[in-house]
């Protein structure tokens, strides 16, 4: 188990597989934004309920054309008229208006010529029939599903669900992902760093990821490299997080100490590494109800192993049918290192719809970092590459 090197495939298969889905609840539309349907949706309604107007204007009889008209009455959103429209007759109508009874073809404003309550045709080409109505239930009908258990709630998919009646719908809790940084070294972002003292630069790095996500980032500080002290975090973590995600102490150094910990505090470990660079030193487990996620201190090793774990293991709590980034082909710009035994995700600026490679490999260098905004995948072994070629990328979040 936690001594064998993983694929990063076979890695993201068994965080996936280590907790199921978290719960369902049922929340308000806007606090449903970007998660996913726990369960289908139907129309609990017509939409349109009626034949509406899409226009301003007159509602006529296609028949009564080319006119003229006199006008008995006005229809306006959500105000109707309630009388029948005879021939020879028409009514104002405003843009969502129901059509009176009787009428079927807007007759629109550009085109009309009113003289008190005369109205005639002054446009070149008469409408056709059904001109600029919208007729009921042609958008969808009461009782259509609309959307299905694991759709993701975009904002369009958000509207849908409105219009088809629904004020709440119902979806997975959010994961609640407490981080927790660990190393002596370590001062919180702002602090002195007197000597060989460094920014936690990971915790808000993660947070900022996660806060994109449906997950909810609860930052537990830094922990001094001592085995109570972590045991202790994890006890506290786990008595509040789904998910507790470590960065740092996963290495084989003396003073990495996050493995131990979890096993004094009684975790379970599946894996402890993955045949990738950056990121070889991943572990991944369950402590009681929660599941541990142990990410390399090295903040690029951190950054890369966040979007190809933390944040799919994220998604696939809140309900996310498949939750995997998704990689995507394009040219990538030659010449490419040599790659050793370990899949290697490579900075790279994407720029005219070629993925360039940028200049460092060190996983602990920010300052390209932040320029990148793909990862260029190689596979284990492949040589050096001086020609340009199509290549598998993925986008960074
Ligand atoms: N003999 C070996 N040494 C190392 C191996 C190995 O296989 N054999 N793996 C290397 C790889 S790859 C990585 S990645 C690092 C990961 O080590 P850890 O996860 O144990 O991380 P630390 O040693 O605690 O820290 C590494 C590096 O990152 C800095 N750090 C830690 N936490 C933060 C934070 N919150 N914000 C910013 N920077 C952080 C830390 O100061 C270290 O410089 O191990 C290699 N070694
Ligand atoms: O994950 Mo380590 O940073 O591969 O170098």
């Amino acid at each position: 188990m936690a001594g064998v090197m993983l694929s990063v495939g076979e890695a993201q298969a068994r965080l996936l597989a280590l907790a199921a889905p978290l719960p369902i609840e049922t929340v308000p539309l806007v606090e449903a934004a970007g998660r996913w349907l726990a369960a289908p949706i139907e129309a609990r309604r017509t939409q349109p309920a009626a034949d509406l107007s899409a226009m301003d204007g007159y509602a006529i009889r296609f028949a009564d054309l080319p006119g003229p008209w006199i006008l008995v009455g006005e229809s306006a959103a959500g105000r109707g008229l309630d009388r029948a429209i005879e021939p020879g007759e028409a009514a104002r109508i405003f843009t969502g208006a129901p059509l009176p009874q009787g009428t079927d073809t807007i007759l629109i404003q550009e085109e009309a010529a009113r003289e008190g309550d005369r109205l005639s045709f002054s446009g070149t080409v008469p409408p056709p029939q059904g001109n600029a109505v919208r007729a009921a239930g042609t958008d969808f009908a009461r009782g259509v599903q609309l959307l299905e258990a694991g759709a993701r709630l975009s904002p369009a998919a958000i509207a849908l669900a409105a219009m088809g009646g629904h004020g709440a719908v119902p979806v997975r809790r959010r994961p609640r992902i407490a981080i927790l940084s660990t190393g002596d070294e370590l001062v919180p972002p702002g602090a002195p760093t007197p000597g060989a003292m460094l920014p936690s630069s990971n915790a808000p790095m993660l947070a900022s990821l996660i806060a994109k996500g449906p997950g909810i980032a609860l930052d537990r500080g830094i922990v001094p490299d001592r085995i109570e002290a972590l045991e202790q975090a994890f006890a506290a973590a786990a008595a509040e997080a789904d998910l507790i995600v470590t960065t740092g102490g996963v290495s084989v150094g003396d003073h990495d100490l996050v493995r131990p910990a979890l096993e004094r505090a009684g975790a379970s470990l599946d894996f402890w590494k993955v045949a990738m660079r950056p990121g070889k030193p991943l572990m991944a487990g369950r402590l009681g109800d929660a599941i541990v996620l142990g990410l390399p201190g090295n903040p690029v090793a951190a950054f890369v192993t966040a979007h190809l774990f933390l944040l799919p293991l994220a998604a696939h709590l809140a309900g996310a049918p498949s939750p995997l980034p998704k990689a995507t082909t394009m040219p990538v710009i030659a010449p490419l290192p040599a790659i050793a035994e370990r899949t290697e995700y490579l900075r790279a600026r994407i720029i005219d719809g070629a993925a360039h490679l940028l200049a460092s490999r060190d996983s602990a260098a920010l300052f390209d970092l932040v320029r990148a905004d793909a990862l260029i995948v190689r596979a284990p072994h492949s040589p050096e590459a001086f020609e340009n070629e199509i290549g598998t990328v993925y986008l960074l979040a």
